[in-house]
């Protein structure tokens, strides 16, 4: 399970709502994994979709309103949501961030690694996360160029950096990198710009 005190530093939710809520994410998590590892028969298969089914009504009955919904607590790092890529922080500055990640087994494209959509999707949410707290909130992506150098591995921990190179006026410039030890697997540059009311 996961350790959820840690995962939610400027959020909104109580210690006992992330730990239970991203509790449930990991859950759903290992559910996708374990989807892309097995092939059951087809009536284990209408019985367990019948099973996910029942789960999705259940939550039915909790939906709120966009600003009210767990999914949505910034602090997280891609831990309290059901597709983002979970990632830890380990070192930041007002212009750098060090971390880790590891891709999983429902990331994957073939062969043991990374689905080069998910890649590019860590570095928006991470690249934009880190914007908004260290270079200007209510920003949007412009562009993310992306440049796989290598493969990257899933279930393996890769070391995540990211830094905010230039501010000029309401653009936001960083960089963006995920390497296996010596060995960098992809870089990322991103223009993050704020959006001026009333700009949804
Ligand atoms: C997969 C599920 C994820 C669910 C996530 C759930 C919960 C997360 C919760 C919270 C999130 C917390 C943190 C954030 C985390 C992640 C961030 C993700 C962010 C995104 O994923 S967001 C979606 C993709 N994103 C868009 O949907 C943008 C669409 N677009 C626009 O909204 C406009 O396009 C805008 C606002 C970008 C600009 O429009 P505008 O009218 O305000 O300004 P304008 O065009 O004048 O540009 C001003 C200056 O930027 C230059 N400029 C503009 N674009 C450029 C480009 N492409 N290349 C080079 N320069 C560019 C101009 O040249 C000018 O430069 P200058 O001032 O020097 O002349």
């Amino acid at each position: 399970m996961s350790s959820p005190g840690a995962v939610c530093e400027e959020g909104q939710l109580s210690a006992a709502q992330a730990d239970a809520f991203v509790g449930m994410i990991t859950a759903f998590r290992d559910l996708q994994s374990t989807l892309c590892l097995v092939a059951p028969p087809p009536e284990t298969m209408t019985e367990l979709t019948g099973a996910i089914e029942n789960v999705a009504t259940r939550l039915k009955e909790f939906e709120v309103g966009e600003g009210e919904r767990f999914a949505r607590d910034l602090g997280m790092r891609g831990q309290g949501h059901p597709v983002l890529i979970p990632y830890r922080v380990t070192e930041l500055s007002e212009t750098s961030m060090l971390g880790s990640v590891s891709f999983g087994l429902a990331n994957m494209g073939g062969d043991g690694t990374a689905h080069g959509g998910a890649i590019t999707m860590l570095f928006d949410d991470v690249l934009g996360t880190f914007v908004s707290r260290r270079g200007q909130p209510d920003s949007r992506t412009a562009f993310l160029k992306v440049d796989y150098r290598n493969i990257t591995p899933v279930n393996r921990e890769l070391r995540l950096t990211a830094s905010i190179d230039r501010i000029e006026g309401r653009k936001t410039f960083v960089t963006g990198a995920l390497a296996d030890g010596d060995v960098v697997c992809a870089e990322a540059e991103a223009l993050f710009v704020r959006v001026l009311p009333p700009q949804p």
